[in-house]
């Protein structure tokens, strides 16, 4: 890794690259073969402190600029990030583990985040309102909400930090990240092309440690006023209660449990591509992949003969090996969490059409697996798998497969085929998620809502809705 000009192993805090005060170190490895890539600061409190200090004394000369010269600087670090695709794709890899074309695609649609809302920034308008009464006028400003807390995931190490610090800096706020400790490198990455961006010391600080003692700073600080959190739902709840006390406004993308149900009047060869795609990205490691099938009793056997065959053809291998479809898992535990799936659905009498078992590579590789006759009380119909597996549920009627989709506490993502216009409508509209792929398996772009219901989340990132989560509306009422 020593031939990376952008790996960076000191935390970025007021525009300068710092170690922990005490000098411990985390290490990071390469999911793929185990070994040791690198190390980052092990911060605390005390760093969080200066770090939040840091964004709250730099606000005021960002608020200052136009819009458009915040933009300009967005629009420099968009570019400089398409200029080092290939290096920061590589960087990604090597700590994530997905393929180098997808880890390619990832910067992509990252610095697409930070394009999209720096224009976005030049449309923060506000109101005016008729008024009242004759002697006042009313006037409706938006103005940035303060110094924002990141938090963000492993699985997306690039592009879930874009999709909040563009916003926030479009918006005018300042940022503190904590990125998570299995892949900080890539977070790291983008604060040196902040900085060589000319984005001024302090608006974007990067912090890498303990993340509770870090998330407590970030939490209980009254100069921080919004928490952006990205992650599980168990870790987004704790945080919601740490943020209670001094009242910070939150966006929280949590966990998925997205249903993927096929029709019989669906176009079975479409929906098997579709099932392809929505599984088995990012080796099913993202909030958005299915996690449950659901097929109508007339394609079914098709269907799943399909996908079957489909799944046993990918490549597992290193991210970096031409080819690779699948990589390697994060970590052991989430290899467990597999085998748990797995082990609990066939012991209740699911079967195994294809893999079913740890990969021959050995370490976190996992074959891609599909299991027919699943049952809705299973663990792989009730929880988020993370890995590439798919359960198929067979039903009769198309109330039934509402019922089985909505049958969940999550309500991120949901997707279903179908070519009858009625039942198209029908079915969008009673599925209780924030997104719905119809007749398709691909639905993240920077410029639609991304976001859940239920206890998938709190707000929507990228589209124009993005960046009023950065904004508090301020009613002025003028008397004349
Ligand atoms: N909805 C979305 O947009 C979206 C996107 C990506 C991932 N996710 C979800 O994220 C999960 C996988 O990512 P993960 O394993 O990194 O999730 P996680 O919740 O374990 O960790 C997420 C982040 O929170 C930090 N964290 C953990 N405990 C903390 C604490 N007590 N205080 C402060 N910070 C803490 C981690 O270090 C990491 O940076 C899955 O559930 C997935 O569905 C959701
Ligand atoms: O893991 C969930 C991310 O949000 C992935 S994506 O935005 O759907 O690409």
């Amino acid at each position: 890794m020593s031939d990376t000009p952008l790996l960076r192993e000191s935390c970025y805090i007021d525009g300068k690259w710092v170690k922990a005060d005490g000098g411990g170190t985390i290490a990071v490895t390469d999911p793929a073969t185990g070994a040791r890539i690198g190390a980052v600061p092990d911060m605390g409190e005390a760093e969080t402190r200066r770090a939040i200090e840091a964004a709250h004394a730099a606000m005021p000369g960002w608020v200052a600029l136009t819009a458009k010269e915040r933009a300009t600087i967005l629009r420099r670090l968009h570019d400089l990030m398409m200029t080092h695709q290939e290096e920061l794709a590589r960087l990604l890899t090597r700590e994530q583990g997905k393929s180098l074309a997808e880890a390619r695609g990832e910067i992509a649609y990252a610095a697409s985040f930070i394009e999209w809302f720096a224009e976005e920034g030049r449309r923060v308008y506000g109101d005016v309102i008729p008024s009242h009464a004759a002697d006042k006028r009313i006037v409706v400003l938006k103005q940035p909400v303060g110094v924002v807390a990141a938090i963000t995931p492993w699985n997306f190490p690039s592009a879930m930090i874009t999709r909040k610090i563009a916003p926030a800096l479009a918006a005018g706020c300042a940022v503190v990240l904590k990125p998570a400790s299995e892949t900080p490198f890539s977070a790291l990455a983008l604060a040196a092309l902040a900085e060589e961006a000319g984005l001024p010391a302090g608006l974007f600080n990067v912090i890498t440690g303990g993340s509770r003692a870090i998330g407590g700073e970030l939490t209980g600080s009254p100069l921080v006023r919004k928490l952006s959190f990205t992650g599980s739902t168990e870790v987004g709840r704790l945080l919601l209660g740490q943020c209670a006390p001094t009242i910070k406004k939150a966006s929280m993308e949590l966990g998925g449990n997205a249903p993927f149900i096929v029709f019989d009047d669906a176009d079975v060869d479409a929906a098997v591509e579709g099932a392809l795609a929505s599984k088995y990205r990012n080796s099913g490691q993202t909030c958005v992949c299915t996690n449950r099938f659901y097929v109508q009793a007339g394609v079914h056997d098709a269907f799943v003969a399909k996908l079957a065959e489909r799944s046993r053809a990918l490549k597992v291998g290193n991210g970096f090996d031409d080819g690779t479809q699948i990589g390697p898992l994060i970590n052991p535990a989430a290899v467990e969490k597999v085998e748990q799936h797995v082990a609990d659905a066939t012991a209740k009498g699911a079967v195994v059409l294809a893999g079913g078992h740890r990969h021959k590579l050995g370490g976190s590789f996992f074959e891609p697996t599909v299991l027919s006759g699943v049952t809705q009380d299973m663990l792989i119909a009730r929880e988020e798998t993370f890995g590439p597996v798919a359960g198929v549920i067979r039903f009769e009627t198309e109330a039934d497969a509402i019922a089985l989709a909505n049958d969940s506490e999550f309500g991120l993502a949901a997707y279903f085929y179908a070519r009858d216009l009625g039942r198209v409508w029908r079915v969008a509209e009673a599925l209780e998620t924030g997104i719905v792929g119809i007749n398709t398996g691909l639905i993240s772009t920077e410029v639609a809502p991304f976001g859940g219901v239920k206890q998938s989340g709190i707000g929507r990132e990228g589209s124009r809705y993005g960046i009023e989560d950065y904004l508090e509306t301020k009613y002025l009422c003028m008397g004349l």
